[in-house]
């Protein structure tokens, strides 16, 4: 991946505990690992991958930020310039949903180019537990349509709509005909 152009900047916003690491480590990794005690992200951390759309490359330059309210100033210096923001919210908390909703805003009074997604995460526990969920999907779609948004909900436990939501990202940005010149018109090779 070094020297390979970062095309479209993402943000992983959410609340702390709210599974945006496990995202990204499922995604970027194909990994989870339940054993491994839970570490809260301090600042933010960088991944990137490669996506393809329609024969074309699109770097996805993935930012995870800290959940916890303690970085709240740092993980909005993190969401400048991105074309693309997964806000995260965890399926068994609904206070992770308000919190995603204040995220929503800052992006929607800061960033108005930035695509927002809504991400349910830890889907496999709900579905274990019907009693656990805590945030109802027909919510989430409701609120969705009023600011345009898309409404995803993942496992990165068991890799369920991890792969499809960052494609989903992919697509919404290179198919975006205010980012054409940016993605790279070269095949991808192998
Ligand atoms: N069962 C299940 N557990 C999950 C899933 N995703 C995350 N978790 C667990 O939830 C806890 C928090 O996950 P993280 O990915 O670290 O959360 P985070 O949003 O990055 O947290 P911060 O870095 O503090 O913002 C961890 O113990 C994970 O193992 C999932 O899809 N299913």
């Amino acid at each position: 991946m070094a020297g390979s152009r970062v095309d479209c900047k993402v943000v992983l916003l959410g609340k702390a505990y709210g599974g945006k690491t496990s995202l990204v480590e499922r995604y970027l990794h194909d990994r989870f690992n339940a054993e491994m005690p839970y570490q809260n992200t301090i600042g933010a951390a960088f991944g990137a991958k490669r996506v393809e759309v329609d024969g074309k490359i699109v770097t996805l330059g993935i930012w995870d930020t800290a959940g916890s309210e303690r970085y709240e100033a740092m993980s909005k210096i993190y969401y400048r310039g991105a074309k693309a923001a997964v806000v995260c919210y965890d399926l068994t908390d609904d206070g992770s949903f308000e919190r995603a909703k204040f995220w929503v805003k800052e992006l929607n009074d800061n960033e108005e180019a930035c695509r927002v997604y809504l991400c349910g995460t830890k889907l496999d526990l709900v579905q274990e537990n019907r009693k656990a969920r805590k945030v109802d999907y027909h919510m989430t779609t409701d609120y969705a349509d009023e600011i345009h948004a898309e409404v995803i909900e993942t496992s990165s436990k068991t890799g369920f709509n991890v792969s499809e939501l960052f494609e989903k990202v992919a697509e919404g940005f290179a198919r975006d005909p205010a980012n054409r010149q940016t993605v790279q018109s070269k095949y991808l090779i192998g």
